[in-house]
């Protein structure tokens, strides 16, 4: 027995429940999980089921064809996919390895809902971490001079691999626009703060500075605007006054690890759906 996700956001009206359950019902899809919400201001619905397929009278293949004609008809965004196939991600690194380390340490306890199929570095740093782990480590190094072509090399091996999703993971160079719509809604960034406060480079310094009582990381969608993307997960931790910035910065390994790792199973579960600029989490 196989399951299956179908999850998909369309304009709200009458009878959308009533179409995708009787689609399914029809061709003996046995539905054991479902959670939905409308959006009272955008009137946009969201819904993510689980179904199986013991009682499945067509092939999955029509059961898609069939579940695409409705969808056109509701001008629906959707993603029908076995629970099995798990998403190929392809993470990002640059000095800090502490969300890559922790990732790679879910994947191999199984722990993530994905496959990782390779790092991409712009230092050499991770190479062994990553190779330990029987995964091939692309060292692509990037200057202002270079950055056209090295995103370039970052997209062939994203394409190579058959990348589904990038994860930057402590990545600490900003995309291009044109590489930020080339992944658009397929890039998960960790920020190192508490967004929207303290965006951009050494947010732990200026979080210090200001005097804050808690730190905290968000996982986002990454877009052009520089942590302006759409929000997946946050995370928090109080501090105190006697917090130095050094131990902000430790103290915060832990909370950009826990956010990430969260951000990408919500991800890779078909939990997060695109609502504007911001994120249904079903
Ligand atoms: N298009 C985007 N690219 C990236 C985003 C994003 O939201 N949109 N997030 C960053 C990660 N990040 C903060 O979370 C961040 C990374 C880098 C910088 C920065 O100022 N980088 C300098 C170079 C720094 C260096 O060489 O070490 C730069 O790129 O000029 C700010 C924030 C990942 N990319």
């Amino acid at each position: 027995m196989r399951s299956y996700i179908l999850s998909f956001s369309c304009p709200d009206r009458l009878g959308v429940v009533a179409r995708y359950s009787s689609l399914l019902a029809d061709a003996g899809a046995f539905i054991t999980e479902v959670s939905n919400y409308t959006d009272p201001v955008t009137e946009r619905f969201f819904l993510r089921c689980v179904f199986d397929d013991r009682a499945l009278n067509v092939t999955m293949d029509t059961l898609s064809q069939r579940w695409q004609a409705v969808a056109d008809e509701l001008n629906a965004t959707w993603v029908l996919r076995a629970s099995d196939d798990l998403p190929r991600i392809v993470l990002a690194v640059s000095a800090q390895d502490h969300c890559l380390s922790a990732l790679l340490t879910k994947w191999r306890a199984g722990a993530l809902p994905a496959e990782i199929v390779g790092v991409v570095s712009n230092h050499e740093l991770s190479r062994g971490l990553v190779e330990w782990h029987g995964l091939p480590f692309y060292y692509l190094p990037v200057t202002k001079e270079t950055k056209p072509q090295q995103e370039q090399e970052i997209l062939s091996v994203f394409s190579e691999l058959d990348g589904e999703l990038l994860v930057l993971a402590r990545y600490m160079q900003i995309l291009s626009d044109g590489l930020c719509q080339e992944l658009a809604g397929r890039a998960i960034n960790i920020h190192h703060s508490f967004l929207p406060g303290f965006k951009g480079a050494k947010p732990y310094h200026r979080a210090w500075e200001r005097g804050v009582k808690v730190i905290g990381a968000t996982a986002h969608y990454v877009t052009a605007d520089l942590d302006e993307g759409p929000i997946i997960t946050q995370e928090v931790r109080p501090i105190d006054h006697e917090t130095t910035v050094e131990r902000m910065i430790h103290l915060g390994q832990d909370v950009e690890a826990n956010a990430l790792s969260q951000a990408v199973r919500l991800h890779c579960e078909q939990r997060v759906l695109l609502n504007g600029q911001r994120t249904v989490i079903l």
